[in-house]
């Protein structure tokens, strides 16, 4: 993985994730340094996408499809096959590694599949392959970003002006191409002039709330508090939290799948009768998948054991340490999906909203 030789210092992608034409390769903010550090890095190879999404040098669902979609583009053009079929095996080799790196995000397979779908039916010579399989990839990243707008101009109708949101994790333009599902919520309602201010839980063990979302949200002026997580509760007891929304990394019809600590957020919000909103596109939904069955990622002990780069030991070296990445949160706790499709609430079919 390489710094991109083009991005000079301090310079800015208007985009999470892009393809750099020049050499074939895929660009992305590397998120593990915000927001000490805005460094642009490029993947040339396969391994190079696995190590980024392995590290969340690249995360959160809709970013991570898109990244799968590139990353079967990138397979095509670094294959040699001379054959449609040998070319079609190696996207394909390339697309289940992929897809092994993070189970719980769905948009990541289901970017990889559409890509591949797309190369298999319309691809009838090795050229025409690699050109549609990144044709496809590039039209998907420009999607991503009218899917955002237009959820965040159905979320925004939800919000009033004064409104204190408390969010989770980062549900952002980071996490997604650019402007976000839960954040981009809230960034139609401030484009619509309301004033909302943000309350941003830290999100442990990486961070993603205090170290991203915050990061995203003072670039943009919007208002926002830190708290630590184990905060929200005390906040939306006293009052200080009129809304609460999060992004989803799966949603079947029973439940939302999200960053660990949502599931808490949704129990707390229940209690105290403050709305729970979750941000995301269809392309998350997975009608036909069983609670049970959804993987849940369990991530490293050492991203508990230390604690940052210098990696200061934060618990005793031989403790045992269970880190799941997500919890699910039953749908019944939801007070409304927020879909580029409109705001859905439950008891709803979802299927109805994917086939809509
Ligand atoms: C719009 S992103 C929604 C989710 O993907 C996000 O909230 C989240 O849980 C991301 O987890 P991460 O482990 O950082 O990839």
């Amino acid at each position: 993985m390489k710094q991109d030789k083009n991005a000079s210092a301090g310079s800015k992608m208007s985009r999470t994730i892009d393809w750099d034409d020049s050499d074939s390769s895929i660009l992305m903010v590397d998120q593990t340094l915000l927001p000490a550090e805005y460094k642009i890095i490029k993947c040339k190879t396969i391994a190079d996408v696995c190590e980024a999404i392995l590290n969340l040098r690249i995360r959160g669902a809709p970013a991570l499809g898109v990244c799968g979609a590139y990353a079967v583009a990138l397979s095509a053009t670094l294959s040699s096959a001379g054959t449609v079929e040998g070319l079609l095996k190696d996207m394909n080799v390339a697309g289940e590694t992929i897809k092994k790196t993070r189970p719980t995000a769905i948009n990541l397979s289901w970017g990889v599949d559409r890509v591949l779908a797309i190369a298999e039916e319309e691809g009838y010579d090795p050229k025409l392959v690699r050109d549609i399989a990144l044709h496809e990839a590039k039209k998907m990243a420009d999607e991503d970003v009218e899917l955002n707008k237009k959820i965040g101009k159905h979320g925004a109708k939800l919000l009033k002006d004064g409104d204190v949101v408390l969010t989770h994790c980062n549900a952002g333009k980071m996490a997604c191409v650019d402007w976000g599902t839960a954040l981009g919520v809230i960034r139609s309602a401030v484009a619509d002039g309301k004033k909302i201010s943000v309350v941003s839980c830290e999100t442990r063990p990486l961070n993603q709330g205090s170290r991203i979302t915050c990061w995203e949200l003072m670039e943009d002026k919007i208002p926002v508090h830190l708290i630590t997580d184990s905060a929200a509760g005390f906040f939306m007891a006293n009052g200080s939290i009129t809304k609460v929304i999060v992004g989803a990394d799966r949603i079947t019809q029973g439940a939302v799948f999200n960053k660990i600590g949502t599931y808490s957020l949704s129990v707390l919000a229940k209690e105290h009768n403050i709305p729970f909103y979750v941000a995301a596109p269809v392309s998350t939904f997975d009608a036909a998948g069983f609670d049970e069955a959804v993987p849940i990622e369990m991530r490293s002990e050492d991203e508990i054991r230390y604690i940052g780069k210098a990696k200061e030991l934060n618990a005793p070296l031989g403790v045992s340490i269970k880190n799941p990445a997500f919890d699910m949160t039953p749908m019944e706790n939801v007070s409304a999906l927020i879909t580029e499709k409109g705001v859905f609430c439950p008891p709803i079919l979802i299927e109805e909203i994917i086939i809509d």
